[in-house]
């Protein structure tokens, strides 16, 4: 008998990895903070020694959630402006109220906040783009959760820096000094191509390519940009970008609701990641992600949420749904994006665009525990034939139930462990009071 840290049983195991599998029965072995194996519970019983035993009676185990895209303290914006398409709710009502409130306080208790909704939906990593992303790291590591902290770059002045230059120093420091940190690791975040000149941008390929992290950028998110682009450079901002040197196997695009043939050719021929937010394309009237043709071509496509003022939630469960059904309404067929590619997408699609595809994403021998459970016994996903289905077409995220990351656990029987909530909730009425005063 091996002595270990934990075993974690379940009536289903969905490793992911590989594509597909259902394990019915099995155990997750588990020590110092690492999956070292999934087997039948009846066996694992009989190896190993552990000294807890979470025996999950009515639940699926799947890999923690990756949010390949979000902006974690716009929660404190959370339905400020609706029903507005992107530019007038970007420079008329977003930009307005971060210019009034965003500082350390505000990103540290947004952060929070996303932290703890994260966690109960199920969610163990997150890719980041905001201003102070120091503070967004501390908050995240202190929560338990894996984040990945864009690095921002915008021609704006804001609180957190003066211009591109300033941004790009800042941004190097925090990377230097989390460099080799368990739970954070770093990508370059330039805003947009039309917040984000050529000088800095090329600056960025260089370094990114230097440092090895990953670039993520919100890339032809609409109409409006594509056409403006046209207009002020004389070629699209996929283009643009790809003469800067930024378009390889770095680039995460975030939304890219319009894609020529050519261009889904190129990023899949460059190596290129999308990240999907099919409920932030919505609710702006953005325009719809051709999924199916980017899968069909070879692009790893990701799923984000974007931030809780454009969607109004950070619910990767729900997110998968979306996916799923809108690919099926986009391309007309009942078959595009099913239920296992909605999880993979969800899950080790972002993990492998985040460069961490060795240490998360799927349940593997080797990989860090990070493991979401979901109680599939309750009414709403019975009866049951395939757990899979219901993890994305009838669950929610109230059945998440347990969370751990590197084996520590973030939500056990849906109480949370390392976030103290009524100060959580002081702290957020207390920013709705500014906030609702001055609108
Ligand atoms: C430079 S920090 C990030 C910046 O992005 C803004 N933002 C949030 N959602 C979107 C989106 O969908 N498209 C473009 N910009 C977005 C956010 O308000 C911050 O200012
Ligand atoms: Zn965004």
């Amino acid at each position: 008998m091996q002595t270990i840290d934990k075993l974690i049983s379940a009536p289903w195991i969905i490793p992911v990895e590989p594509q597909g599998r259902v394990l019915e029965d099995h155990a997750l072995a588990i020590h110092e903070g690492r999956i070292l194996e999934l087997l039948p519970t009846e066996e694992a019983q009989a190896r190993y020694r552990p000294e807890t035993h979470r025996r999950l009676e009515r639940h699926a185990l799947i890999p923690g959630l990756v949010n390949a895209h979000t902006h974690s303290p716009m929660t404190l914006l959370r339905g400020l402006a609706d029903d507005l398409p992107l530019m007038d709710w970007l420079q008329n009502h977003i930009w307005p109220a971060e210019g009034r409130f965003v500082g350390e306080g505000f990103v540290h208790d947004g952060t929070l906040l996303a932290a703890a909704e994260m966690i109960r939906g199920g969610t163990t990593c997150f890719n980041d783009m905001y201003f102070f992303p120091e503070t967004t790291g501390q908050v995240a590591a202190r929560a338990g959760l894996r984040a990945v902290l864009g690095l921002i770059v915008i021609d704006f002045p804001s609180a957190w820096a003066g211009d591109a230059e300033e941004y790009i120093t800042k941004g190097l420091d925090i990377h230097d000094r989390y460099k080799g940190d368990a739970l954070l690791s770093f990508c370059f975040a330039p805003h947009a191509p039309y917040t984000v000149g050529d000088d800095p941008l090329g600056r960025l390929a260089t370094l990114a390519q230097e440092l090895e992290i990953p670039v993520h950028m919100h890339v032809h998110e609409t109409a409006h940009e594509v056409e403006e682009s046209v207009a002020r450079f004389g070629m699209r901002p996929l283009e643009r970008l790809a003469r800067l040197g930024l378009v390889g196997p770095n680039l995460l695009g975030v939304h890219m609701t319009q894609l020529e043939a050519s261009e889904i050719r190129y990023l899949a021929d460059t190596g290129a990641h999308v990240v999907h937010c099919p409920e932030s394309n919505l609710k702006l009237a953005s325009g719809f992600c051709p999924v199916q043709a980017l899968v069909e071509a070879g692009v790893n496509v990701a799923l984000g949420t974007d931030g809780t003022a454009s969607n109004n939630d950070l619910d990767l469960l729900g997110e998968m749904r979306t996916a799923a059904l809108l690919a099926k309404g986009v391309s007309g067929d009942a078959a595009a994006l099913p239920a296992h590619t909605a999880l993979r997408m969800a899950t080790l699609n972002g993990a492998r665009a985040l460069g961490l595809g060795e240490s998360t994403g799927s349940l593997e021998p080797g990989k860090s525990a990070d493991i979401t459970a979901v109680d599939l016994g309750e009414l709403e996903t019975l009866p049951l034939y395939d757990p899979v289905s219901h993890l994305v077409y009838a669950a929610s995220r109230h059945q998440v139930s347990d969370v751990w990351v590197a084996g520590r656990p973030l939500l056990r029987d849906r109480q949370l462990t390392t976030i103290d909530l009524p100060d959580l909730r002081r702290r957020v009425a207390d920013w709705q009071r500014r906030i609702a005063e001055a609108d």
